[in-house]
């Protein structure tokens, strides 16, 4: 390989595939590079399907990145898509040959959000906290498990967005940076199922829907796990218990003591089940509803009131509007609250609970 040809194929690890999020040429991605002596680069590409909606952006960033390199004078391009047993032997690689990556033996710190009732603002502080938690350079995912209202994707602004399917592998959609999977993004319109419908699954459905949602879809090597949980205690806590006793979880309530009471229970559960309360959010605080079911939630699980967040009329905008208001508005004194309950959680190190240091006593 000419020294020149070896830069631009330097300057291909550079772009990466913006759903995989990994350079292009550790996807075996990139089929051919050369350069001619006039400096002309012809590059191959190979995209995982037909129709990538990533293409564009792959292609413009080979360009981009290809163009840059001193010494050449023109690139050509020529884009394909993998055979189907390209695509098997990529998906295998990325899935490894773990099944559940975000175990007890993973790095990556995981986060059940719950609340004892509905409507206390669990789904808006998840959003939040996830897109906050991503803007400060972490890698963020976000399942929305909330089977009696998919509200994420609204939350996030990618309403009707769905997930690309690379064969068996799920790639989820990204919205500021977090990638999101929900189980609106899995029902059939033409069904009569759409975001507002309630999922009347049960126990083994959900449990078999959630468990697909942390093996089948791909998120890569994450900093950050958040699952928004329905509220209570119902199947999927139970459920994400089993399949994620590392859990952290969170609780969020509002002030009054009737949303205190069930929230404890809906903790205590969690309890039962082996996780941890990482802490606990007071949300709608203030003159309306009053201050202190968070301090009650948080004395009765013996866990920390991470923050109470007042009521917010830009908060409930940015959710209407898919815009949060961590980024879009980081003065409003709730987004203030929120951004620093997430700063507490980035500053915790990588996940190192129940992984083994290889040291042996003497
Ligand atoms: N601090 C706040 N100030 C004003 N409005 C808020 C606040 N927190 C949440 N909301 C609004 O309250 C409504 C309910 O919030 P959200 O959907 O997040 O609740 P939830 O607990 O996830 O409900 P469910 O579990 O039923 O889906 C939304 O319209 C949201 O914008």
């Amino acid at each position: 390989m000419s020294d020149l040809t070896e830069r631009v194929a330097r300057a291909l690890a550079g772009v990466q595939d913006p759903e995989i999020r990994r350079p292009i040429t550790e996807l075996d991605m990139v089929e051919s590079v050369a350069v001619d002596a006039s400096g002309q680069a012809s590059v191959a590409i190979r995209l995982t399907i037909v129709g990538c909606p990533a293409a564009d952006r792959i292609e413009a960033d080979v360009r981009a990145a290809v163009t840059a390199v001193p010494g050449v004078t023109g690139v050509e391009l020529a884009v394909g898509v993998m055979s189907p047993q390209e695509r098997k032997a990529l998906t295998e690689r990325l899935r490894g040959t773990r099944t559940m990556p975000f175990g007890p033996e993973s790095l990556t710190r995981v986060y059940a959000v719950t609340s004892g009732k509905g409507g206390v603002g669990k789904s808006t502080m998840t959003a939040n906290l996830a897109v906050a938690l991503a803007a400060q350079g972490l890698r963020v995912g976000l399942v929305d498990a909330d089977v009696h209202g998919f509200s994420i994707p609204g939350i996030l602004g990618i309403t009707g967005a769905r997930p690309t399917r690379v064969g068996e592998m799920i790639l989820p959609p990204v919205a500021f940076g977090v990638k999101v999977v929900s189980i609106g993004m899995f029902l059939d319109p033409e069904r009569g199922q759409g975001p507002s419908s309630a999922v009347a699954w049960r126990g083994p459905m959900l449990h078999r829907t959630i468990q697909q949602f942390l093996t089948d879809v791909y998120f890569g090597d994450l900093d950050v796990l958040l699952l928004d949980l329905p509220p209570g205690t119902g199947d999927v806590a139970i459920s994400v218990g089993q399949l994620l006793p590392n859990a952290e979880v969170l609780v969020v309530t509002t002030p009054q003591a009737a949303a205190a009471e069930v929230a404890v229970r809906s903790g205590a559960l969690a309890a039962q089940t082996g996780q941890k309360i990482y802490g606990v959010i007071e949300n709608m605080s203030g003159e309306l509803f009053g201050t202190g079911g968070g301090a009650q939630v948080a004395t009765a699980l013996d866990a920390p009131l991470l923050g109470a967040i007042p009521l917010s009329v830009p908060l409930r905008v940015g959710g209407d509007e898919g815009s949060p208001i961590v980024l879009s508005r980081p003065e409003d004194p709730a987004a203030e609250v929120i951004a620093g309950i997430a700063a507490a959680m980035a500053s915790r190190p990588r996940n190192l609970a129940g992984r083994s240091l290889g040291l042996r006593p003497a």
